[in-house]
This record gives C-alpha cells, structure tokens and sequence, in this order.
C-alpha cells in the first residue's frame, strides 16, 4: 500500500489499488494509443513559469467570479460519469467535497445519482452536462429537471457525436453503468458480448447529427447559461461566439474521444484569441498541479476543471478523498501565486508563462 498521498498524483496508485481493473481501466483509460492522454499532461511540463520578486504576497486571494458565482478558487469539478463505482455514496459524497471546497460540481448526465438527489445533499453551486439524445424529448427533459433544481447553467458537451475507442475498455468488455438520471425514461439493450457495453449504449443514445444550429433549440428551451464542452479550434471558437453560447470549456474530453487531438493547454491561445473577451474560456484536460492552473489562467483560462483527480481521490477515500485533491491543488495554486509575484487571480497574466513559441531571448 503506498504512503500518504501528497499531491494529486498519488492519489492515482491509490485508486489503482482499490477499484476492480475495469473501473480503473474505464476512469483512467484514453482512446485508441493515448497519445493525447500523454500530451494533455506533457503540454504543461513545456511552459515555464516567469516569476516577478519583490511584490507583496503576504496576503493570497484565489477567490473568482464564474458567471456571477464566487468561489474559493479557479477550479471546478468536471462532469464525470459513474461516481458510484468509485465509492458508494457515489455523486453525493462528490458534491459535498465541491461545496466544503466552495467550489463549483458540473453533475454529468451519466451520474449514477440522480439530479434531484444531488440537489438536496448539500448546497454547493452545481452545473449540469447534457448530451443532445436522438430522443430530444429526453434531453429536454433533463435540462427541466436541472433548471427546476437549482443547477445554474447547462455544460452542452459537443465532442461526442459517438464514443471514441477506449481500447482498455473493449478489452474488458466494459459494463454500461446504470444513469440514474434515464431510470423510467429510456432501456436500451445492450447485451453484446463483444466490446464495450458503454460504447453499444451511447451509439445507441446520441444523436450523432446534431448541428451547430441546434444550439438555438437548447437556447429556446432554458433560461440558464449554456456553455459548450469540446471546443479546440478557433474556427468553432467563433462559431460559438456567433451562435450565443456564453462560454466555452476547452477539452478534449480527457483524451477519451479523438486520439491526436491536441493538447487542451496547447490550443487554449488560439481559442482565447478567437472569442476576443466576449465569452468566458475555460481549461481541462491534464490539469494536475497547481502550477497547471497557473499556467492556464495566464494563458487566457477563468478556470480550469478536473476530471480523474477526482475520481481517483473518490476511489482512494470517499468524500474526504476528493475534499483532500482540492484542497492540495488549491494550496498548491496558492504556494505557485506567492512564488511568481501575484496575490490576486487578476494579477496573473500572459508575460508570466514562456512557451515553447514565444519569441524571448536566451531560449534554450
Ligand atoms: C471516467 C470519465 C468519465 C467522463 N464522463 C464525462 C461525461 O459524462 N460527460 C462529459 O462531458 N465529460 C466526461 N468526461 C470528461 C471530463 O469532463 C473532462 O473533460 C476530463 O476528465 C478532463 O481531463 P482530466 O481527467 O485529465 O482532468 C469524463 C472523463 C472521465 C475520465
Ligand atoms: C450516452 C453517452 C455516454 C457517455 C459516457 C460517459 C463519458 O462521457 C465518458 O467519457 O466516459
């Protein structure tokens, strides 16, 4: 059994050690080589960090503003599926960290608690992630229950017309895990032998035609703020600007869809040119330090989500688990704030990172 875990890395071998392979297999898999799931961490090891002295930081403020919410810090938890195989209490225990953490939860719609139980387990600010269903009767209905339950803006995940290939999952002839969200609404048969059972049963789910003109059908059922998950492209960056979302998570999906896509942090500029302060831009993908928030925000992120952290802290210890992976990337923020010469979020700007692209002298 490994040591106490010190930073939210460690927390992955702990997970390994208590989870059956398929679900770990499943949480910690990507598509096809996992080139991209390499590269979503490796982007950042490839920016530095240009620190100023000499400033006062005897007193860190993390705090942010997120389409009107305050909190603690630039760190959401992203919309993650099946939180019940990690840990019994599965998306409660999950939501209760997030509020502890004052932090904002995205609920998948895969969760396998349901809307209105994550509702009523505690007060923190919670998102909601919609997929577009061939039945759009369902999805509507989704966002209904999310808007009557006091979820404050809808994630529309838009890099997922088909499951990308998770080839651990294949192999392991993944199970569907039950949405607990779906119970009395839809059964799809996904009793196949061959492959992954998740996979037969999102196929079957998704609506695989879905157009940038169908954002105005999402538009015309809610009120709430809609946000779309997927974007890496500053032509689709602009598009969405033009068809009135109000902000973009860049993200490749954890590297779990196109395999070769890029790197959330290397395309993050791109998109943050091309939306030109009109909408908020936010990060996942990779993000595991707290030098990667860092990194991100300078970069043009109002803030970053994570996915595996916290599933693998969920895994490793419940809600003390995942309250432990916030805590640790938020100090860690914290410690990377004082040490470059920025007390406030606002003070950490682009001239505080160096790519591999920026044109400085004495470039190695
Ligand atoms: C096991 C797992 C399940 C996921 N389920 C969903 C989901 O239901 N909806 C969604 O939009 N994204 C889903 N994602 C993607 C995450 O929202 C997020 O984009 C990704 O995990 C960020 O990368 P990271 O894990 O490196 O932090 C999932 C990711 C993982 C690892
Ligand atoms: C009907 C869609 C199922 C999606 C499964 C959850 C997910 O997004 C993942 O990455 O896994």
């Amino acid at each position: 059994m490994a040591s106490e875990p010190v930073n939210v890395n460690d927390f992955e071998e702990l997970a390994r050690f208590a989870l059956p392979k398929m679900y770990y297999d499943f949480y910690a898999g990507g598509a096809e080589d996992e080139c991209t799931l390499r590269e979503n961490i490796q982007a950042f090891y490839r920016i530095t960090i240009r620190p100023r002295v000499l400033v006062d930081v005897s007193q860190i403020d993390m705090s942010t503003t997120i389409l009107g919410h305050h909190i603690s810090a630039p760190i959401l938890v992203a919309p993650t599926a099946a939180h019940k195989l990690a840990f019994h209490e599965g998306e409660l225990a999950t939501a209760r960290a997030a509020a502890a953490a004052k932090t904002i939860m995205v609920l998948s719609y895969s969760s396998t608690c349901s809307i209105e139980e994550v509702a009523s387990s505690c007060n923190a600010i919670r998102f909601f992630q919609l997929y577009i269903f061939k039945r759009r009767d369902i999805s509507a209905l989704l966002v209904q229950r999310a808007e009557r339950f006091g979820y404050k803006a809808i994630i529309l995940t838009v890099d997922t017309p088909r499951l990308g290939r998770r080839e651990a999952d294949i192999k392991n002839k993944m199970i569907a895990p039950p949405v607990k969200n779906l119970e009395g609404l839809i059964t799809i048969d996904v009793n196949t032998d061959q492959g992954s059972k998740l996979e037969t049963y999102a196929n079957e789910m998704l609506d695989a035609s879905l157009r940038w003109e169908d954002i105005g059908w999402l538009r015309s059922i809610t009120t709430l703020p809609i946000l779309i998950k997927g974007v890496l492209t500053h032509e689709d960056a602009t598009k969405a600007v033009e068809a009135g979302v109000d902000g973009i998570i860049v993200s490749n999906h954890g590297a779990r869809q196109l395999d070769f896509a890029p790197a959330t942090v290397s395309v993050l500029e791109e998109v943050v040119h091309a939306v030109k302060g009109k909408i908020p831009v936010l990060l996942d993908g990779g993000v595991r330090r707290g030098t990667d928030v860092f990194k991100a925000l300078a970069l043009g992120a109002l803030a970053v989500l994570i996915g595996r952290p916290v599933l693998f802290g969920l895994a490793a210890k419940g809600e003390e688990g995942v309250r432990n992976v916030l805590e640790m990337l938020k100090n860690e923020l914290e410690t990377t704030m004082a040490l470059s010469g920025c007390p406030c979020i606002k003070d950490i700007t682009r001239s505080h990172v160096r790519t591999r692209y920026d044109n400085l002298p004495s470039m190695l």
